[in-house]
C-alpha cells in the first residue's frame, strides 16, 4: 500500500502534466518558424546600435537587408561595415519615418518585404515638468508614430508576397523593458514604448489570417551610440531605476530578437530580469509555446511579488535621493 504522502506526490507531476496538455491546447497562435535566408529583411534604425547588429546578423545567416534611417552618410558607413562583417550589400534607404510619404516612397522603391523590423527610435529622458512637450512629442512622432507609418506601407506587400511564397512573414517591433514597466524620468519615451504594446497586440488579430506574425522585442539598457548620447543628460534616478536591469551588448540583443523573432515569439525578453518582467507583464498577449505558458501560469503570482520587492528598492531608492537634497 502506497502511502497518502507518496499518493499525493505523484499528483503534482500529474496535474503539472494536465495543466501543460491544456495549455498546449489551448496556445494561441499556433506555433511557427520564420525562416529569414533569402528573405527580404529591412531593419529602420539599422544605421547605429542595436538595428546595425541586427543588419549583420540577419545578413550572416543568409538574409537579403535593407536598412532605413534619416542620415545617408551614417547608413553608408553601416553598409560598408556589414559588407565587411558579413561580405553582404545591403540596400539602403533614406527616409525620416515621421514621413508617411517618405516612408511610402522608400517601401515602393526596395520592393516587398517578408521581415519588418521597426527598430528606430529615439529617447530623450527627463522629468516630465522639465521636459519641452515638443520632446515628448518628438518621441511619440518618431517611436510610435513612425512604426505606424512602416506598417501601413509595408503591409499590402507583405500580404501578396505571403500569399506568392507561402512563407510566414513577421513584423518586429522594438520596445523596451521601459514598455514594460514605467521608470523615472521617462513618461515620454515610455509611453510611447507601451503603446507600441496595444499596437502589437490588436495587429496580431487583424495579420493572422494572411500569416504574418508580429513579434515584440523588450531589451534593457544596451549599449549603443544612442545610449551613450542619452547618458549624458539622464536624471541620476533614472539612470539608477533602469541600472536594476544591467546592460547588454547590442551584439546579444540583436541575436535574442532575431532568434526570437524567427520562431515567432510574441514577447521577447533580452535577459533574465527581462524574462521576470515578461511573466509578470503577460497580460492578454498571445502565446504560442505552452512551456512559456506553463512557466506564465505558474509565475505569475510569485513575479507579481518580486515586481513588489522591485518597487519596494526604487521607492525607497527616490526617497532617499530627495532626503539628501
Ligand atoms: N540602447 C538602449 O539602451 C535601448 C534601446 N532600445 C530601443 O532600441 C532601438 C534602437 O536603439 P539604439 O540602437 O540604442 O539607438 P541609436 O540611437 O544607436 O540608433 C537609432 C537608429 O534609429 C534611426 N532613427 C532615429 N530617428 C529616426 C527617424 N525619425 N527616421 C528614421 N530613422 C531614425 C537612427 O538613424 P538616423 O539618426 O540617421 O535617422 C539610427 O539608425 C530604439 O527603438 C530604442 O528605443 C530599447 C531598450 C534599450
Ligand atoms: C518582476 C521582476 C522584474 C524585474 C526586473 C525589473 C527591471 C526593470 C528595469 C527597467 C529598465 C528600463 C531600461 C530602459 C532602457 C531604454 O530603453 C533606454 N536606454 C532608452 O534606450
Amino acid at each position: 500500500m502506497a502511502s497518502p504522502f507518496l499518493l499525493l506526490l505523484l499528483l503534482i507531476p500529474l496535474c503539472l502534466l494536465v495543466l501543460f496538455l491544456a495549455l498546449s491546447f489551448l496556445a494561441r497562435p499556433k506555433s511557427v518558424r520564420i525562416p529569414i535566408k533569402n528573405r527580404h529583411v529591412l531593419i529602420t534604425g539599422g544605421s547605429s546600435g542595436i538595428g546595425l547588429a541586427l543588419a549583420k546578423a540577419a545578413a550572416a545567416q543568409g538574409a537579403h537587408v535593407s536598412i532605413l534611417a534619416r542620415n545617408a552618410k551614417r547608413l553608408e558607413e553601416a553598409r560598408e561595415e556589414i559588407k565587411l562583417a558579413t561580405g553582404h550589400m545591403a540596400r539602403v534607404l533614406v527616409a525620416d519615418v515621421r514621413d508617411p510619404q517618405a516612408v511610402a516612397q522608400a517601401l515602393e522603391e526596395v520592393g516587398p518585404v517578408d521581415v519588418l523590423v521597426c527598430n528606430q527610435g529615439v529617447f530623450v529622458p527627463m522629468e516630465l515638468e522639465k521636459q519641452d512637450l515638443e520632446e515628448a512629442k518628438f518621441m511619440i512622432d518618431v517611436n510610435l508614430m513612425g512604426t505606424f507609418h512602416l506598417i501601413k506601407a509595408a503591409l499590402p506587400g507583405m500580404k501578396s508576397r505571403a500569399r506568392e511564397t507561402g512563407l510566414p512573414a513577421s513584423i518586429a517591433i522594438m520596445s523596451s523593458q521601459a514598455g514594460q514597466v514605467g521608470v523615472y524620468g521617462y513618461t515620454a519615451y515610455s509611453a510611447s514604448k507601451f503603446a507600441l504594446r496595444g499596437l502589437a497586440e490588436s495587429l496580431q488579430q487583424e495579420v493572422i489570417a494572411h500569416n504574418i506574425h508580429v513579434s515584440m522585442i523588450f531589451p534593457p539598457d544596451t549599449a549603443t551610440p544612442g545610449l551613450a548620447e542619452e547618458q549624458k543628460k539622464r536624471p541620476e534616478l533614472t539612470t539608477i531605476i533602469a541600472g536594476s536591469s544591467g546592460e547588454m551588448k547590442a551584439e546579444d540583443v540583436a541575436k535574442k530578437a532575431l532568434d526570437g523573432l524567427k520562431e515567432g515569439q510574441f514577447i521577447i525578453p533580452c535577459n533574465f530580469d527581462g524574462t521576470m518582467l515578461a511573466i509578470a507583464t503577460a497580460g492578454l498577449s498571445p502565446q504560442r509555446s505552452a512551456v512559456t505558458a506553463l512557466f506564465e501560469v505558474l509565475g505569475a503570482g510569485f513575479m507579481r511579488f518580486v515586481g513588489i520587492g522591485f518597487q519596494w528598492n526604487w521607492y525607497s531608492t527616490i526617497q532617499n535621493w530627495h532626503a539628501k537634497r
